[in-house]
């Protein structure tokens, strides 16, 4: 399983919870990554965590002002993105370019969305991965794979009718081991978090339960 923890803007310190999420990468077989800031993508990778950018944008370099280049993330050490997080949603055809962006700056990518419909939408633009994620369960700890359970099957044939090679995440609420368990028995292959683990009081004690059963 993938385990993607999303930073947002919380009020967290990002080389801490990147130096717990490196830690306990080195005791799982899951894959850990963290998505922190644009601002603190260069100190996060410092840590040797697996580190993502929360979003780039549709645009080479050039006269951007206020944008999110793909190269710098890449260069700042990011190695994936999301795209289209429910909070910093895209246009479609800024979705493809975004898409675009990063696969040009050698970045993988997770388009999120919020229901099947948008999941084969997305899966047809050629992403490596993409997230379902409701966007009423956010940042609620009611997980999604037990509160929505259908949505996840729902993306996971969504994707698969259009891209095979296409992976699925799922995120929303997920803050315990029993959520990710769920969530692969539903068939993703990943799951995209934030409070839970930013917003706890030992960020690293969280995530250990989080991979314990994986
Ligand atoms: O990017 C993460 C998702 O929006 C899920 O957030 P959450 O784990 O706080 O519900």
């Amino acid at each position: 399983m993938f385990v993607l923890v999303n930073l947002k803007t919380y009020p967290c310190d990002p080389v801490a919870v990147a130096e717990a999420v490196r830690d306990v990468d080195e005791s799982t077989d899951a894959r850990l990554a963290v998505a922190p800031q644009a601002a603190d993508l260069a100190r996060v990778a410092e840590t040797g965590v697996e580190t993502w950018a929360q979003h780039v944008d549709p645009i080479e370099h050039g006269s951007n002002t206020g944008h999110t280049l793909a190269e710098s993330v890449a260069d700042a050490g990011a190695v994936g993105t999301l795209i289209n997080h429910s909070e910093k949603r895209l246009k479609l055809a800024d979705i493809d370019g975004s898409v675009q962006a990063a696969e040009r700056a050698g970045l993988e990518t997770v388009v999120c969305a919020n229901n099947p419909e948008q999941i084969g939408a997305a899966a047809a633009l050629g992403p490596d991965a993409v997230a379902v994620e409701p966007p009423e369960l956010i940042g609620t700890g009611t997980p999604v794979s037990q509160a929505d359970p259908d949505i996840v099957e729902d993306a996971v044939e969504a994707a698969d009718n259009v891209d095979s090679e296409v992976s699925v995440l799922c995120g929303a609420g997920i803050s315990t081991g029993d959520d990710v368990v769920a969530a692969g028995d539903l068939g993703a292959e990943g799951v995209l978090l934030a409070s839970g683990v930013a917003k706890a009081d030992d960020p690293q004690a969280a995530l250990e339960d989080l991979v314990e059963p994986l």
